[in-house]
């Protein structure tokens, strides 16, 4: 069975701390591929400052070269707010032969019980949860169903946000080295999050 890792976000813009989670999360999972899944509408958080065309066409320039990394742009085709359960069951129609896994940054872990419907989602797919060698996750704070399903990838720190790269870009500051230059391209030539 093709293993593979779905990694969800707003990618409002893509940076290097999201290629190098995908990367950990391989490596750990032992995965065939890792699927970026931007969202349409997150559930738990403001709407994207981009629109989905040129969030999408930052995240495949970003991965641009790399077989294993693929954009489903699964939600941005559905309307409405993009929970992963109905992510995870369209996909799972489409490629019955495939087995998940949902990738989550350290941060997000502990708020996994409060995802819509995560007693089924966790029957549904194992997760990935990235965990920085100085702070390990105390998992004995999750559910059971959960801590059954949650696989550690270790993954060392990067201070580094979305929220970040836009703040510096809209104060004029550089963001070389955060994010791949051919996003920074794409930002320049839109003029996307100037002040
Ligand atoms: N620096 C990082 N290291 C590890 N995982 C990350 C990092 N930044 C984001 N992630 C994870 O990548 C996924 C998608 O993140 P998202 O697109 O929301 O980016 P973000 O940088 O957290 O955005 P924002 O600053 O706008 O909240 C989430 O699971 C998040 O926890
Ligand atoms: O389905 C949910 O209830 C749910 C709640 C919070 C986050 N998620 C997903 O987790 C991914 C990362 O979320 P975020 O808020 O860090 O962008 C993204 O794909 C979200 O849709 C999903």
């Amino acid at each position: 069975m093709r293993r593979i890792g779905l990694l969800g976000g707003t990618f409002d813009p893509v940076h290097i701390g999201h290629l190098l989670a995908a990367q950990a999360a391989q490596e750990a999972a032992k995965l065939d591929e890792v699927w970026f899944v931007p969202t349409l509408i997150p559930p738990h958080k403001p709407q994207p400052g981009a629109d989905s065309g040129a969030r999408r066409r930052m995240l495949e320039a970003a991965i641009a070269g790399n077989p294993a990394f693929r954009v489903e742009d699964i939600e941005l085709r559905r309307e409405g707010i993009s929970y992963t359960i109905d992510t995870v069951i369209t996909l799972q129609e489409s490629f019955p032969e495939v087995m998940f896994y949902w990738i989550v940054g350290s941060d997000m872990v502990k708020d996994l019980p409060n995802w819509r419907k995560i007693d089924e989602l966790a029957e549904r797919l194992a997760f990935v949860g990235l965990e920085r060698p100085d702070q390990p996750g105390d998992d004995s704070l999750l559910p059971s169903f959960i801590r059954r399903r949650l696989l550690r990838a270790a993954m060392p720190p990067m201070g580094i946000s979305s929220s970040e790269i836009r703040r510096r870009l809209k104060e004029g500051r550089s963001v070389r080295y955060m994010i791949p230059d051919a996003v920074l391209e794409i930002i320049r030539k839109d003029g996307l999050y100037e002040s």
